[in-house]
This record gives C-alpha cells, sequence and structure tokens, in this order.
C-alpha cells in the first residue's frame, strides 16, 4: 500500500521500497496464529521513543495518557479528535514500521465524525483504533457511572468506520470496545461485541472484565473474533501477564498506564527533592547528549550529513 506521508521503511534491491502502511502489517499480525501482540501504553513522542528502544512490535496510545499528559485534564470526554489525531501522528511515525493502535473514544460524533477519525487516523499512519458505546461524555473505562448509548447506534458507529475504511481503501484495524458489561451485563456486552463483529469489526474490547474466568469465557464466547484484554492495573480487571492472556485466548494485550503512572513517581520525587533542597540530585549519566540520543540524534545527523550537511558537526 503506498505511504500517506512518502516515508520509507525498507530496502529492496538496494532501493528503498515503498512504506507498508501500519495498518497491513498490525492486520498480518492480527491474523497470525503466532502469540499475543503486546502494547505498551505511550503518551507522547518520548515515551513512544522509550518503547521502541525498549523493542515493543507494536504500541498503544492511551486516551488518559494523551489527556493527562497534553491538556493535563482527566479521561472524562475531554480530547478531540485533533488532540488525538495530533498526537498519534507524532507517536505513528517515529518508526513506522512498529504499528501504533491508538485510542479513538466513541469516534467522536455521529457517522460523519467517525468517517473522518477512520480517514484522518489512516492518513497519520495510524495501525489500528478502538471506537466505543459509551456516551459522548466518555470517561475513563475503570470508572463507576458510566452511561452506554443503544446498540443500534453503537452499530451505526461501526459501520461508520468500517464503510470508510473501505471508502478510502484502508487496511485499519477496527476494534470494537463495549462499556456495558458495567452498565447492563455480561451478555449484553458480548451480544453487542457479536454484532459489531457482524457489522465489520476486527477485533473485540470487552471492557473492564473483572475476572479472570469471566475473561476466558469472554473469548471462547466471541470466537472466531480476536479479543483485546486493557490490562490496566488497579482498575477492574486482576493482573494478567501476556503469558496468561495468551492462554485465556486473547489476541491482544495493553498495558495503558505503564508509563504513565511511573513517570508520575519519578517526575514527582525529584520535583519535591528540588524543592526542599534545591538540588535535582538527576544521575551524572544523564547528560543533554543523552536526551537527544534518545529521540533520534543518531537518525538526525544520518540525514543531514547524507544530504551533504555539516550541521550537527561537532554536537
Ligand atoms: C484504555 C483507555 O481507554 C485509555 O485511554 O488508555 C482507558 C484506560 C484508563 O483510563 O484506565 C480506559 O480503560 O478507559
Amino acid at each position: 500500500m503506498a505511504s500517506s506521508n512518502g516515508m520509507s521503511n525498507g530496502t529492496q534491491n538496494g532501493r528503498l521500497g515503498p512504506l507498508q502502511h501500519p495498518a497491513t502489517k498490525l492486520r498480518n499480525m492480527v491474523e497470525s496464529s503466532e502469540g499475543v501482540i503486546v502494547a505498551p501504553g505511550v503518551y507522547d513522542g518520548f515515551s513512544a521513543r522509550i518503547a521502541l528502544e525498549v523493542g515493543f512490535d507494536c504500541l498503544y496510545m492511551t486516551g488518559a495518557g494523551t489527556c493527562a499528559a497534553k491538556l493535563g485534564q482527566p479521561d472524562l470526554g475531554f480530547a478531540t479528535l485533533n488532540d488525538m489525531r495530533e498526537n498519534a501522528e507524532i507517536i505513528a511515525n517515529l518508526d513506522a514500521s512498529i504499528p501504533l493502535i491508538a485510542d479513538a473514544d466513541t469516534g467522536y460524533g455521529g457517522p460523519n465524525m467517525v468517517a473522518r477519525t477512520i480517514a484522518q487516523y489512516h492518513r497519520s499512519n495510524v495501525a489500528g483504533l478502538h471506537i466505543e458505546d459509551q456516551i459522548q461524555t466518555k470517561r475513563c473505562g475503570h470508572l463507576g457511572g458510566k452511561q452506554v448509548v443503544e446498540e443500534e447506534v453503537f452499530v451505526t458507529r461501526i459501520t461508520a468506520a468500517v464503510q470508510a475504511r473501505k471508502r478510502i481503501g484502508s487496511d485499519m484495524v477496527i476494534i470494537a470496545r463495549t462499556d456495558a458489561l458495567q452498565t447492563h451485563n455480561f451478555d449484553e456486552a458480548i451480544k453487542r461485541l457479536k454484532a459489531a463483529y457482524a457489522a465489520g469489526a476486527d477485533v473485540a474490547f470487552l471492557e473492564g472484565l473483572t475476572s479472570r474466568e469471566e475473561a476466558r469465557i469472554a473469548c471462547q464466547q466471541l470466537a472466531p473474533m480476536p479479543v483485546l484484554l486493557n490490562m490496566v492495573e488497579h482498575g477492574a480487571t486482576p493482573s494478567i501477564t501476556p503469558q496468561e492472556a495468551q492462554e485465556l485466548g486473547f489476541k491482544i494485550i495493553i498495558f495503558p498506564f505503564a508509563a504513565i503512572a511511573p513517570a508520575y513517581e519519578a517526575i514527582k520525587n525529584v520535583f519535591v527533592q528540588l524543592k526542599q533542597t534545591g538540588k535535582t540530585g538527576l544521575d551524572s549519566s544523564f547528560t543533554p547528549k543523552k536526551l537527544f540520543t534518545i529521540v533520534g540524534l543518531k537518525e538526525a545527523t544520518a540525514i543531514d550529513v547524507s544530504a551533504g550537511g555539516a550541521l550537527y558537526n561537532g554536537v
């Protein structure tokens, strides 16, 4: 598939080949019989760089983390399509060979807005997204008091996404999320996800699973639809490892808070120390050059040099 942004990631016969859209890669990963796809939650370019450095095969852009990091707001429907798309585009293009699954909340409106979301995420090189059945003024799935739209409205959102994908020739992996386990019951959540599958969604996301047994039965009842596990620690779902998730029947596991929770602890500790002692106590190995190396200094220098530049000599 042709790249929408002109980037390349492969060599064929010594020449750079066209970039395969990351959605095609994620689709192949979801369809392959190989193990569970593990995606750490990232919320900006920096946390994404760290996940890439560690070597994950897939990344997840958390909406909760995006709201918190970019807007300084709770996950209560503050983020707009523009906020989310902009963040996703930055993350997805740091290394377009590693697919990004991005939160797309409710799809941000009616069928036309859902279609717009699909098109914008596709052009931003996002590989997969999830669209849920909460009302527009949504909240984090692990908070109480959620409300969901009627199943017909949810199916309309998914149908709009599937039709938009077809219209623009995208391979976007559409993940249907239901929050109906809390508002209704398990059977209603399964019914909604099956309806989403019938409408063309690729992957099921049953939000807020409360036990391993429930998780296992969900995977069994939803088969052959691949299922995503949302591993929010200390929320509604017990801690489940990728290996356990695979045994339970999941195809994807996301860890939304894997970056933002430790970032908070680390930043706060240093700020408290700075306020109390006037010193940050930062490790002496963390030079400015180290920071810039983490975020692509070598690659930037190589591009400049190969174009005949000498901008970064002596850096
Ligand atoms: C997966 C999620 O949509 C996210 O934004 O990362 C959140 C995570 C959270 O806020 O606990 C969700 O589960 O609603």
